[in-house]
């Protein structure tokens, strides 16, 4: 997969080259690029921002570098990137994006600041690239950086051969509708606390019910927007009768 991200604070992305994300970086599996948008900027000062139409605090991103940036990196007549805009007004970032993400061969990140990027750079980039703007949650951040680093993670994890063990990936939260159950790991009694004696019985078939029971009962507590998602079949009929 290949990822470019076009930001004003490029240095925010030097923990890329850490962990699993460096170790994809230098497998090949990710090919990374990060872009200063000042790069397509003409005047002295190197201006990405102006004063917004009708008035109102802050300033907007201009449209002509993130224009150039745009065109830099998705050329018109090659094969078009996915367009990922982090912002407060996008849709949720979900597990499930995150795995339509990881199926994309090249996703362009662009990370808006101030009072966002002239939103006339989106629609012109829609007529040529698919475009997701896209929100972590209902909070605001200075800027997109912080998200683009999120997303990245979420979808980079998820590309074959980055995580050593696939299986984690089978039951961790949201893998099926529902949030994961506790984990617990030696000594077997941790200051008076004792780990759930069925989880050390050896039965496998009782392990992943109890798993299963500890996992929808997070769920129905934290969570109960998610158990409202879950397709009838998800539920065991004995859960039904709960
Ligand atoms: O608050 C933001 C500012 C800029 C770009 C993105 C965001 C944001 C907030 C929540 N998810 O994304």
């Amino acid at each position: 997969m290949r990822v470019d991200v076009v930001s004003i604070f490029p240095e925010y992305f030097a923990p890329l080259d850490l962990s699993l994300i460096g170790r994809a970086r230098a497998s090949g599996t990710l090919q990374l690029a990060v872009h200063d948008l000042r790069t397509w900027t003409h005047d002295v000062h190197r201006t990405v921002d102006d004063t917004p139409y009708g008035g109102g605090p802050g300033m907007v991103m201009r449209p002509e570098p993130w224009g150039e940036a745009l065109e830099a990196l998705a050329p018109p007549g090659g094969n078009p990137p996915r367009l990922l805009v982090p912002t407060p007004a996008g849709a949720p970032f979900t597990q499930a994006l995150a795995h339509e993400l990881a199926a994309e061969p090249h996703l362009l990140f662009a990370c808006g600041r101030y009072e966002g990027i002239d939103q006339r750079v989106l629609e012109h980039a829609a007529s040529r690239m698919p475009v997701t703007e896209v929100s972590l949650g209902d909070y605001v951040l200075f800027g997109g950086e912080v998200a683009v680093l999120v997303i990245l993670e979420a979808v980079t994890r998820l590309l074959p051969g980055v995580l050593g063990n696939v299986g984690s990936l089978d039951d961790e939260s949201h893998a099926h509708g529902l949030l994961e159950a506790p984990m617990y790991t030696k000594p077997a009694v941790w200051r008076g606390q004792e780990v759930p004696t069925v989880l050390r019985s050896g039965d496998h078939g009782k392990i992943a019910r109890w798993r299963r029971d500890e996992a929808l009962a997070r769920t129905v507590a934290r969570r109960p927007d998610m158990i409202a998602a879950l397709p009838p079949e998800c539920l065991d009929p004995r859960d039904r009768a709960a």
